[in-house]
Parts: structure tokens; sequence; C-alpha cells
């Protein structure tokens, strides 16, 4: 059979980009998905806002739900101060190889672990499988539906701490009503919204950051 369209962004990455140097994986992948074949990276515009509030919390500890092939892994992981962690979790299994190999051609493998399976089943293990206390920062970027159930089960795992921020994709296009109206509703979060566009398109859509109170 073919090659998938993620082992098409691999090989555009090892033909375009320069090992060990992330800003290069993450520009070839913008030019393939751009000029080539669309793909639900976060992209550029998106990328750009995930990049500032990123730089902005510093996390010791992040989480990212929904790794796809890596690109917000990549955008994420290399902004990172030494010694932080990033863990990403990812349902697909030829997902998570993909992304494991464009995370390691980009150098950030010692900061990042790709875990396999759905959150809903990994969230309540991490901490005694990562040693994980709570995360400074969540990533939100898998099944849109999965998004108002995940944090809730984030904040009964007691992984979320005074002044967390969830930084949630796609929350117009495909859109995530159930979650803007949990979070932006709710006393335990101080929420707002970052108007973009749909990676690689004209389409409105945006993150929403929402700090968690405690
Ligand atoms: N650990 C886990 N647990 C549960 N589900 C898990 C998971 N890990 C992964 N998944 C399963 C997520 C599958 C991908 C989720 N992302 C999306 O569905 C997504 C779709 C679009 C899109 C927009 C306009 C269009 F016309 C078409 C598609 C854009 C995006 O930026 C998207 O992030
Ligand atoms: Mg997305």
């Amino acid at each position: 059979t073919g090659s998938s369209r993620p082992q098409r962004m691999l090989k555009a990455v090892q033909k375009n980009a320069t090992k060990g140097d992330p800003q290069s994986v993450i520009s070839a992948i913008d030019h393939y998905c751009r000029h080539k074949e669309w793909a639900m990276n976060v992209g550029d515009d998106k990328g750009l806002i995930l990049d500032s509030v990123l730089t902005e919390v510093n996390p010791s500890t992040a989480l990212e739900l929904g790794t796809y092939c890596g690109y917000s892994t990549v955008r994420i992981a290399r902004l990172l101060s030494p010694g932080s962690k990033l863990i990403t979790v990812e349902f697909n299994p030829a997902f998570a190889e993909v992304a494991r190999q464009i995370i390691a051609y980009a150098g950030l493998q010692d900061k990042v672990t790709v875990v396999e399976g759905p959150s809903g089943d990994l969230i309540p293990k991490m901490k005694e499988r990562f040693g994980i206390r709570y995360f400074d920062f969540v990533f939100l970027d898998h099944w849109k539906d999965r998004y108002v159930p995940d944090t809730k089960l984030l904040e009964d795992c007691g992984l979320l701490k005074k002044g967390t921020v969830l930084l949630a994709d796609n929350v117009i296009c495909p859109g995530a009503p159930e979650y803007l109206k949990y979070v932006r509703n709710s006393a335990h979060y101080e929420s707002r919204y970052y108007k973009s566009n749909l990676e690689y398109t004209k389409v409105e859509d945006g993150l929403e950051k929402s700090v968690f109170l405690g």
C-alpha cells in the first residue's frame, strides 16, 4: 500500500529540514502543509500564539493531548527551559510513530515523552507512571468532545495547580462549544479567546487560554 499523509510529512522533514534544528522542522512542515497537502497541525498562525503563551508560562511540566505528527510537540519542546518535561498523549499508534521520528529529528527527544493510548485512561496514571505532581501547562488538541471530560479528569486527579494554563486548539473550527461554555462559566477558570485562523487557511479559528484559579 502507499504511504500515509503523516509518512509523507516525515519525508518532507527529512528532505527539507536540518537535523537538530527545531525551527527548520517547523518550517518544513508548514511549507509542506501549505503548498502540498493540508494537515491538522496547529500551524504557523496559531503557532505564534502558542509560542507566546508558552514563553509567558515557561512550564516545568507540560501536557499535550493529541500529538498527531508532533508539530505542536516540537513547537512546545523547543521553548522549554533545561530540565523541563513535556508529556504528549496520542491515541493512534501510526501517528505516534511518525511523531517520535519528527521529535527525534528536531533533537528534542530528551524533553518529550510520547505516550500512546486514550487520554481518559492515561490521565489518571500520570502521577504513578511519570511522577507528575501537577502540570503547569496543558495543550488540548485531541478529540474536541474530549476537552470537557478530560479537563474535569485533570481537576479530579489533582493534576492542576493554581495558575496552571490550559490552551485549547480549534475552539471555533471544528469547534468545542461545550468546552467554551465550561471554562467561560466556571468560577475556577479565567478564560480568554485568541482569534486566529484554521491552519493554512483563511477560515476563522482560535485558541482559548484558561487559567485555573484553584
Ligand atoms: N490521547 C487521545 N485520546 C483521545 N483521542 C485522541 C487522543 N489522541 C488523538 N486523539 C484523536 C484526535 C484526532 C485528531 C484531533 N484533532 C482534530 O480532529 C482536528 C481537526 C481539524 C480539522 C479542521 C477542519 C476540517 F475541515 C477538518 C479537520 C483541525 C485541527 O486542528 C484538529 O486538531
Ligand atoms: Mg488542532
